[in-house]
C-alpha cells in the first residue's frame, strides 16, 4: 500500500469529451494508485482493533484531509418535466466537469454517477471511517448538497436501498462479530438542529439542549444516550427518532429536511476475557450527519418554511466560513460559536479524528449554480486536515469498564454468599448490615436467614443479567481455548447472522457459515472442568443457548416460556407465532410456575434468566419471582420498543414511497411495495397489541407475586406489630396500677397527715390543759389549803368549841378523811394525765416514722411511675416506626399494584 498522501482537488483540464452522465458511467477502474486508493490508503492504516501492531500505528498521528466524495442523483421526473439539461456530468471515477464550459472541472477522492448504489457509496466513502471509530478512531460522516439533491436518501435510503447510516449500524456489529478478541458497549443519541434550536430525537421532552463543552470538546447536555444491544434496536431508534424529525415540503421536494440531524454511536470497547486488568479501554464516537439543504432563491418558501430556509442557509454559510479559515493559515479565529451546527462539529473540524464527506448534486441544469457552490465547498474542505488518532480512555471514565467491573464483583459476591462466605464489597456490606441488624433485633429462625440468602443471591443474579446483558461480544470469542475463557465473561451478550440479516443487503455472508462452525464447535466442546459449581452449570446453560443466536434467540427462549412472545430477528419473519397465542403461553407460564419438574422439560435449553425463574419457582419465594417476572417485563417491553420503530422505519418508507407514487401513477412495482409495507406494519401494529397483552398478563402474574411478596412481608410486620403493641399494652396495664398505687399510697399519707395534724392538736391541747390544770391546781392547792385550814379551823373551832365532846371529835376525824380522799383523787388524776401524754408522744412518734416510711414509699413509686412513663414513650416511638413501616410497604404495594 502506498504512503498517505493527501488529494488536492482542483480544476483541472478535460481530458475526454463530454458526455452525458446518465449515459456515461465511470469507466476508469479504480487501481491502487488511483487518487482515492491511495487517499483512502490512510484510512486502512488505522489501527485495527485486533491487533496489537494496529494499537502502536494508531498511538502515531496520521495528519490527513477530509474525504471528499461526490454523489450525483439522477435527474428527478420533476427536473425532466421542465426540461432540464445535463449541466454537470462525472468524468471518470475522480472528475466532475461541466457540459458548458469543459474547463471547469474538479477532482475528488471519488465521484459517483447516478446509477452507484448507496452501499458502492458506504463501502468507498464511510467503511473505513465506521471501522475507524470501532479501532477508537473518532469518524463523521456528512451528507451536504442543496435541497433535494439526495442527501437524505444517502444517510438514510430506502427499504430497497438502505442508506449510510443503517449501513453503518449493520457493519458495526459485523466488526463486533468478527472481533473475538474484544468486547463492546454501544450507545446512541439522535439530534436534530431546528431553527438553531437542539431537540433530542430519542426524547422528544428533550427540547432546546445547551452545548457544553469539557476538556474532550463539545458536547450535548442532557441528550439521552441509549445503550444498544442488536441492529435491529439501533434502526428502530433511528426510525422512531425520524418520526421527530422536522419535515416539511418545498417545491422542489415533497419531504425535505427541516433541520440538520446528528446520529452518534458511541463506542467503547475492552479486550474480551482480561477482567480488570486489561488496560486497553478506547471510546470514540461515530457521527453520521444528514445535513439540511442549503435553499436558493428558487426555492419557493413562505412563512415558517422561509424561517427554517433562512436558519439552515445561516448555519450552512458558517459552515463554508469555518471550512475557508480552517484552510487558511493566517486565519487567527475560527468563528466555531456562530452556529450550533459549527460547535458541534468543532472537534471533528478541527481535526480530531476522520472526516468524510459526501456531497450529493444533481446533474439538472436549472440548479447548475446551486451544483458550482456545493463543488466549491468541496474542494474547501479537500483542504482541511485533519489528524486521526485513537483514542484511549481513562478506567474510570469507561462505562464498559464500570459495568465489567461491578459484574465481577456481583459474580465474587453471588459465589461467596453461595460458600456463606461474607466479603467487603458495598454490596455485601449493605447485606451483612441488613443481617446484624435483623440480628439485633431479635434472633431469627434460620428459616428466615436462609430466605433472605436466597433473595440477596436472586438480586445480585438479576442485576448481574441486567448488566451483562449491555455488554456485547462476539460469538466466536467461545471458540477460544477452554483456558482462556473465564466464566465472569461468557455471560456477556452475543449475538448473531439473525440480527445482522436484519437489513436487506447481506454483504458479509461469510458470516452464516463462521456462526454456523461456532455454533458446531460449541456444541462439540466438552464441559470446561466437569466442575458442578453455579457458574460452571451457567456457563454450560449459556453454550447451549448460543445455538439459538445470541440475544434474539435469547429473547425466543423467553418466548418459548410463555411469558415474552414474539421475536424481531428479522423485520418480516418470526413474529406472528409469538403474538398468535400470546394468551395460551402465559397460561403455560402458570402451568409452569406450578410444576418444576414440568418446566425443566418444556425448557430442553435453559437461559440464565429461565435459571432465574426456575430458582425462584423452586424456592417458591414470591418476591424472586416477582424479580423475574420484572425481567421478563422488561423484555416484553424492549421487544415492544423495536416493534414500534420498525413500524415508524416502514411508515417513513411508506410516506417516501407514497411520494414517488404520486410522481409515478403507473409504476405497479412502487404500489406493490407499499402495499407489502402497508401489510407488515398492519402485522407489526397486531404484534405490538398481542405483546401489549401479554404485558398485562405479566403484569396480572407479577401484581399477584408481587402482592403475594407483599403480604408476605405486610403479615411478619404485622405480626411484630402486634407483638409491641401486646408489649405496649402489658406495660401500659402495669403502668395503670402502679398510678392506682401510687394514689393509694398519696390518699393514705393525706390521711396520716391529717391524723397526725389531729393529734398535734389534741397534744397541743392537752398540753394547754395540762398547764391549765397545773395552774388551776396550785391556785386550788392554795385556796384549798386555806379553805381547808379555814375550814378546818371553823370545824375546830367548833369542835375544839365542843371540845371535850365526842361528836366534835367525829367531826374532826372526817374532815382529815375527806381531805386525804382529795389529795388522793388529785394524785390520781395527774398520774393518768401523764400517762396520757406520755401516750400521745409515743402515737407521734410512731405517725413521724410512719410518715417517714410513706415519704419513703412515695418517692419508690413517683420513680416506677416515671420509668413506666418511659416505657410507653419508647413503645410509642417503636409503634410509630413501625406504623410508619407498614404505610412505607402499604404505599410500595400501591405503586407496584399500579
Ligand atoms: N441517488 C439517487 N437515486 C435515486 N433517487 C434519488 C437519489 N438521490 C435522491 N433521490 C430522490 O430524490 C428526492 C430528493 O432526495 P432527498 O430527499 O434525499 O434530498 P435531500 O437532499 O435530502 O433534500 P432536502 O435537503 O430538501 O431534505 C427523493 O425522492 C429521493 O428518492
Amino acid at each position: 500500500m502506498s504512503a498517505p498522501r493527501s488529494l488536492r482537488s482542483s480544476t483541472i483540464s478535460p481530458s475526454r469529451p463530454l458526455r452525458s452522465p446518465a449515459s456515461a458511467p465511470t469507466k476508469r477502474p479504480v487501481t491502487p494508485s488511483s487518487p482515492v486508493a491511495s487517499s483512502t490508503s490512510h484510512l486502512r492504516s488505522s489501527p485495527s482493533p485486533s491487533t496489537s501492531s494496529g494499537t502502536a500505528a494508531a498511538a502515531t498521528k496520521l495528519k490527513e484531509n477530509i474525504t471528499v466524495t461526490i454523489r450525483f442523483r439522477p435527474l428527478s421526473p420533476r427536473e425532466v418535466n421542465n426540461g432540464d439539461e445535463i449541466a454537470w456530468y462525472a468524468d471518470g471515477d475522480y472528475t466532475i466537469r461541466n457540459e458548458y464550459n469543459p474547463d471547469l472541472c474538479y477532482a475528488f477522492d471519488r465521484v459517483f454517477g447516478p446509477p452507484t448504489t448507496t452501499r458502492r457509496v458506504y463501502d468507498t466513502a464511510a467503511q473505513q471511517v465506521v471501522s475507524g471509530a470501532m479501532s477508537g478512531i473518532n469518524g463523521t460522516v456528512f451528507a451536504y448538497g442543496v435541497t433535494s439533491s439526495g442527501k437524505t436518501h444517502t444517510m438514510h435510503g430506502e427499504q430497497r436501498s438502505p442508506g449510510i447510516i443503517p449501513l453503518a449500524v449493520k457493519d458495526v456489529f459485523s466488526i463486533i462479530q468478527e472481533t473475538p478478541e474484544r468486547e463492546f458497549l454501544l450507545r446512541v443519541s439522535y439530534l436534530e438542529i431546528y431553527n438553531e434550536v437542539i431537540n433530542d430525537l430519542l426524547d422528544p421532552t428533550g427540547q432546546n439542549l445547551r452545548i457544553r463543552e469539557d476538556s474532550q470538546g463539545t458536547y450535548v447536555e442532557g441528550i439521552k444516550d441509549e445503550v444498544v444491544l442488536s441492529p435491529a434496536h439501533a434502526l428502530s431508534l433511528i426510525a422512531s427518532g425520524e418520526e421527530h424529525r422536522h419535515v416539511g415540503s418545498n417545491n422542489v421536494n415533497l419531504f425535505s429536511s427541516r433541520s440538520h440531524t446528528m446520529f452518534t454511536l458511541t463506542i467503547e470497547s475492552s479486550p474480551h476475557g482480561k477482567g480488570d486488568d486489561g488496560e486497553d479501554v478506547t471510546l470514540s464516537q461515530l457521527h453520521l450527519i444528514d445535513l439540511a439543504g442549503s435553499e436558493s432563491s428558487k426555492t419557493e418558501m413562505t412563512g415558517q418554511r422561509r424561517k427554517e430556509g433562512s436558519s439552515i442557509n445561516k448555519s450552512l454559510l458558517t459552515l463554508g466560513t469555518v471550512i475557508s479559515k480552517l484552510t487558511d493559515t493566517k486565519a487567527a479565529h475560527i468563528p466555531y460559536r456562530d452556529s450550533k451546527l459549527t460547535r458541534l462539529l468543532q472537534s471533528t473540524l478541527s481535526g480530531h479524528g476522520l472526516v468524510s464527506l459526501i456531497c450529493t448534486i444533481t446533474p439538472a441544469s436549472s440548479t447548475s449554480e446551486e451544483t458550482h457552490n456545493t463543488l466549491k465547498f468541496a474542494q474547501r474542505c479537500k483542504h482541511v486536515e485533519i489528524k486521526a488518532s485513537r483514542n484511549k480512555i481513562m478506567d474510570e471514565k469507561s462505562l464498559i469498564k464500570k459495568y465489567q467491573k461491578e459484574i465481577s464483583c456481583l459474580q465474587e459476591e453471588l459465589t461467596q454468599l453461595k460458600h456463606g462466605v461474607s466479603v467487603s464489597t458495598s454490596n455485601q456490606e449493605d447485606l451483612a448490615d441488613r443481617k446484624l441488624q435483623l440480628k439485633s433485633v431479635q434472633v431469627k429462625p434460620q428459616l428466615r436467614l436462609e430466605e433472605e440468602e436466597d433473595e440477596a443471591k436472586a438480586a445480585l443474579m438479576g442485576r448481574i443479567q441486567r448488566l451483562t446483558k449491555l455488554i456485547l461480544v462476539s460469538t466466536k470469542s467461545s471458540l477460544q481455548g477452554k483456558a482462556s475463557v473465564k466464566p465472569d465473561h461468557i455471560w456477556r451478550h452475543t449475538f448473531g447472522e439473525e440480527e445482522l440479516a436484519y437489513l436487506p443487503d447481506r454483504r458479509r455472508e461469510n458470516m452464516a457459515d463462521d456462526n454456523a462452525r461456532s455454533t458446531v464447535s460449541e456444541h462439540s466442546r466438552e464441559p470446561r472442568d466437569g466442575g458442578t459449581s453455579g457458574l460452571d452449570e451457567m456457563t454450560k446453560d449459556r453454550k447451549k443457548n448460543k445455538t439459538r443466536g445470541g440475544m434474539l434467540g435469547w429473547l425466543k427462549l423467553k418466548k418459548s416460556d410463555g411469558v415474552a412472545g414474539t421475536l424481531l430477528t428479522d423485520g418480516n419473519q418470526n413474529s406472528t407465532n409469538g403474538s398468535a397465542s400470546s394468551s395460551s403461553k402465559c397460561a403455560q407460564t402458570k402451568s409452569t410456575r406450578r410444576d418444576k419438574a414440568a418446566t425443566n422439560k418444556s425448557f430442553p435449553e435453559r437461559t440464565v434468566a429461565e435459571d432465574l425463574f426456575s430458582a425462584a419457582v423452586g424456592s417458591g419465594d414470591p418476591s424472586l419471582i416477582a424479580t423475574t417476572i420484572a425481567d421478563q417485563m422488561d423484555l416484553l417491553h424492549e421487544q415492544t420498543k423495536i416493534l414500534v420503530g420498525e413500524v415508524a422505519l416502514r411508515t417513513s418508507s411508506l410516506k417516501r414511497l407514497s411520494e414517488q407514487a404520486a410522481r409515478n401513477p403507473e409504476d405497479f412495482h412502487i404500489r406493490d411495495q407499499m402495499q407489502k409495507l402497508e401489510d407488515e406494519i398492519s402485522e407489526k401494529k397486531n404484534q405490538i397489541r398481542a405483546l401489549e397483552q401479554q404485558m398485562i398478563e405479566s403484569f396480572g402474574m407479577s401484581h399477584t407475586t408481587d402482592s403475594l411478596g407483599m403480604s408476605q412481608v405486610l403479615s411478619k410486620l404485622t405480626t411484630q406489630l402486634n407483638e409491641k403493641i401486646f408489649e405496649h399494652e402489658i406495660k401500659s396495664a402495669d403502668n395503670r396500677i402502679l398510678q392506682e398505687q401510687l394514689e393509694i399510697t398519696k390518699s393514705e399519707k393525706a390521711e396520716m397527715q391529717e391524723t397526725i395534724m389531729l393529734l398535734r392538736q389534741q397534744l397541743d391541747s392537752l398540753a394547754e390543759r395540762q398547764s391549765t390544770y397545773t395552774q388551776q391546781q396550785n391556785g386550788a392547792d392554795e385556796s384549798a389549803g386555806r379553805n381547808t385550814h379555814n375550814r378546818n379551823g371553823d370545824e375546830l373551832s367548833e369542835i375544839y368549841s365542843g371540845a371535850g365532846t365526842p361528836t366534835s371529835v367525829m367531826s374532826l376525824n372526817r374532815v382529815f378523811a375527806q381531805e386525804e380522799t382529795k389529795d388522793i383523787k388529785n394524785g390520781t388524776t395527774l398520774n393518768s394525765q401523764a400517762l396520757e401524754i406520755e401516750n400521745l408522744k409515743k402515737e407521734n412518734m410512731r405517725l413521724i416514722e410512719e410518715k417517714d416510711e410513706l415519704g419513703k414509699l412515695n418517692n419508690k413509686l413517683t420513680e416506677e411511675a416515671s420509668y413506666a412513663k418511659e416505657l410507653a414513650s419508647a413503645a410509642a416511638v417503636e409503634l410509630q416506626n413501625l406504623a410508619e413501616e407498614v404505610t412505607r410497604l402499604c404505599n410500595e404495594n400501591a405503586k407496584l399494584s399500579k
